[in-house]
């Protein structure tokens, strides 16, 4: 049977269908497994995006990992960043002496990964590591600040898997390219 998103004209191509997605999810699983043996990481999660992938790389780490979320917007119901980060829910733990592994949907801009590293870094982590399931290319981040990464994609507005335009297509089981117009646009 077809999918409801099969008939959906704002949806384009599939940028990472989700098998290539839950392989990915279980090699990152395995090498923070390898990485933080004798110092279980707090997973930070950066709601809303992250959601999806959090979930689904926290079972692929075969170690006891705390969790806490954050929640920052910047896009809304845009396909550009607006240029502010807001922080929409603080964290709840004390991040001191922490192993610190930031878990975000996707690096864009960059603009919420260098607030959150000033954000987090100002908390005296033990250590601090990000791990993105998506980098644009032509992101302006070095590579270097980012431990763990899933995909590298084109500089395409893309949805599925927690990634949003205006709060639709999170749940879509994979990434898609979105072609529509969002209505903040
Ligand atoms: O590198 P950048 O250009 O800053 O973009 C990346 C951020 O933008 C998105 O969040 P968004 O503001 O859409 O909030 P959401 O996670 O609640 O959808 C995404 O989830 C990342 O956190
Ligand atoms: O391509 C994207 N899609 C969804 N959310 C995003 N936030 C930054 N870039 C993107
Ligand atoms: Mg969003």
């Amino acid at each position: 049977m077809g999918s409801f998103w099969d008939e959906d004209p704002q949806l384009g191509e599939v940028i990472v269908p989700a098998d290539r997605l839950q392989a990915r999810v279980a090699e990152l699983g395995a090498a923070i497994t390898a990485d933080y043996q004798g110092r279980p990481p707090l997973l930070v999660g950066v709601l809303k995006g992250a959601f999806v992938f959090l979930s689904d790389l926290a079972r692929a780490i075969d170690l006891p990992v705390d969790f806490d979320l954050m929640a920052v917007a910047s896009y809304g119901a845009r396909t550009t960043t607006s240029g502010v980060v807001r922080i929409v829910k603080d964290l709840d733990s004390d991040l001191a002496g922490r192993h610190v592994l930031v878990v975000e949907d996707i690096v864009d801009s960059g603009l919420t990964l260098s607030y959150l590293r000033r954000y987090l870094l100002a908390r005296s982590p033990a250590s601090l590591e990000i791990c993105s399931l998506l980098v644009k290319e032509g992101c302006q981040v070095p590579r270097s600040e980012l431990r763990y990464v899933g995909f590298t994609i084109p500089s395409v507005f893309v949805v599925g898997y927690g990634l949003d335009v205006a709060e639709r297509y999170r749940n879509l089981p994979e990434i898609r390219a979105f072609v529509g117009q969002a209505p903040g646009d």
